[in-house]
Parts: C-alpha cells; sequence; structure tokens
C-alpha cells in the first residue's frame, strides 16, 4: 500500500510549550487511522499542522509526495485534503439539504456567465449538483431530514451533516475531529458502519481522532498513540490494546469511552 501522508520530524510550540513534539508517523493509501491519546497530547493541533491551519515548527508533512506544511489552508484543501471540527460548524439556520449544496457548489465547472446566461452547460452542471446531494444525503442516512434546518437536528445527525458536507469537497484524505463526540452508543455503532461505507464508496484514507474507543477500535486499521505530544505508541488495534505503556498512560483512564 502506497503512503498517502507522512509526518516526518514535526515540531509545533506555543511559546515555551511543545504541543507536538519530533512527530514521525505514516497514513497508508485507502486506509482508515486513528489518532488517540489523552486531552492536550496534542491531536487536533496536528489536524491544524495538517491542514494549514497553524505553520509548523520544524518539520515536514508530506501528502502524496509533495511537502505541504506552512502553505495556505485553501491549497491544502484543494490539493485533497478535507476535515470536520471538534465543534460542529454548520450553517444553522440553512436546511440540510441546503448544507451540502453549498459545499457541492465548491466543485462545479461553470462560469458565473454560464450560470447568468443558464445555458447548456449550467444546466447540466446543475443537474449533476442535484445528483450529488441526493447521494451524499442517502449514504449519510439524512433524505428524511433533507428540508429540516441544521441548527433543529438531533446533535448526532449534525454530525453525520457535517461529514456529508466535507465529503462534497470530494477529499482524498478526510480527517475527522472527534465525530462521535456527544453520540449514544447506538449513534456510535452506526457512524462506524457509516465510516467505514464511505471508505469504500468514496476510495477515501482516513485520519479520525476519538475518545470513543469501540469506535478506534471497530474500524481503524492503524492507531497513532500520542501523550504529551509525543509518540507513545503505533501499532494495529490489538498492538495498541495490549500495549502495557498504551494502558498506563491511557486505556486505564476512566473517562475514556468504551
Ligand atoms: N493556539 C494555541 N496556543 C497555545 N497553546 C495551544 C494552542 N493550541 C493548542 N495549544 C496547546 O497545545 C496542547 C495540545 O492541544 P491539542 O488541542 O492539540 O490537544 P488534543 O490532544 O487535541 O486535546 P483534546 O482531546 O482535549 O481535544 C495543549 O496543551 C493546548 O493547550
Amino acid at each position: 500500500m502506497t503512503t498517502i501522508l507522512e509526518l516526518k520530524n514535526v515540531t509545533k510550540q506555543f511559546g515555551g510549550l511543545t504541543a507536538v513534539g519530533d512527530m514521525n508517523f505514516q497514513v497508508k493509501k485507502d486506509s482508515i487511522s486513528g489518532l488517540i491519546g489523552p486531552n492536550g497530547a496534542g491531536k487536533t493541533t496536528i489536524f491544524n499542522l495538517i491542514t494549514g491551519i497553524y505553520n509548523v515548527t520544524e518539520g515536514d508533512i508530506i501528502f502524496e509526495n509533495n511537502k505541504i506544511q506552512n502553505m495556505e489552508p485553501y491549497k491544502i484543501a484543494d490539493m485533497g485534503i478535507t476535515r470536520t471540527f471538534q465543534n460542529i460548524r454548520l450553517f444553522k439556520k440553512l436546511t440540510t439539504y441546503e448544507n451540502i449544496l453549498t459545499a457541492c457548489h465548491y466543485n462545479t465547472d461553470y462560469s458565473v456567465l454560464d450560470a447568468v446566461i443558464r445555458n447548456k452547460k449550467f444546466k447540466s452542471g446543475e443537474k449533476k449538483l442535484v445528483q450529488q446531494v441526493q447521494a451524499l444525503l442517502e449514504i449519510m442516512e439524512l433524505t428524511d431530514r433533507k428540508d429540516v434546518v441544521a441548527a433543529n437536528l438531533p446533535y448526532g445527525l449534525q454530525r453525520r451533516l457535517e461529514i456529508a458536507r466535507a465529503l462534497a469537497l470530494q477529499p482524498k484524505l478526510l480527517l475527522l475531529d472527534e465525530p462521535a463526540a456527544g453520540m449514544n452508543p447506538d449513534e456510535t455503532i452506526k457512524l462506524m458502519r457509516l465510516i467505514q461505507q464511505i471508505r469504500d464508496e468514496f476510495n477515501l484514507t482516513l485520519l479520525v481522532i476519538e475518545h470513543h474507543m469501540d469506535l478506534i477500535m471497530g474500524i481503524c486499521d492503524k492507531v497513532v498513540v500520542l501523550n504529551f505530544g509525543k509518540k507513545l505508541a503505533e501499532g494495529t488495534t490489538q498492538e495498541i490494546q495490549t500495549n502495557p505503556k498504551v494502558i498506563e498512560a491511557y486505556l486505564g483512564e476512566e473517562d475514556v469511552i468504551c
């Protein structure tokens, strides 16, 4: 399997605080990888470095053989990396359908002029958009809520809508920051199934931050464990679950959600 993303000796300092220190790991194409660790371990900082929100202090981030560290976030998004956020970011007053549609518009190939004169290119583009939105509604099981305003969706469905919006941007690598936060066990199981399904249907690679261990252990091909900004361990779910260092630093904690 080829490597789609690699962090090489990546360090991020905030003043005197090393949030991420000398981090090295690889993500294989078409895999689902997990990033876990106690609160403040540096997980979200790594997402912010990969997506260009933060500049690295040192080191390289390589995506499809290109160094992307310190590039503008929009350029990184254009290269095919999309993310969701720990705190949900939706257009709260728009419907589920409209939320996805606005994201799909990012990939249209007609110009403003085509839209103004409503020519054939515009009409076929719009038809494709509608099909794309419907497909995303269906795969994320949101079709029956398509006319509900985002703010009125139950929390678990808002999280699924966020993923649908991210998928609308047609990423190659999707970063999910605590996608199951606030979900009950049933919703979490459903989400696990959906994440596997989108990986298969969209030929996606996923990197997932999550405290719900059922989800991580249920879907990840590989897990990287962080502690105090450093890599504590890396391996298969089996290796991680039985690693004494991981159990001591993280899995033994009472607030890890199993
Ligand atoms: N913009 C910032 N300025 C200063 N310190 C920051 C900044 N962003 C993160 N940090 C610090 O870096 C460390 C790592 O934070 P980060 O949010 O990456 O942890 P995390 O593993 O995602 O935690 P959680 O599981 O609670 O979301 C923390 O000590 C945090 O306070």
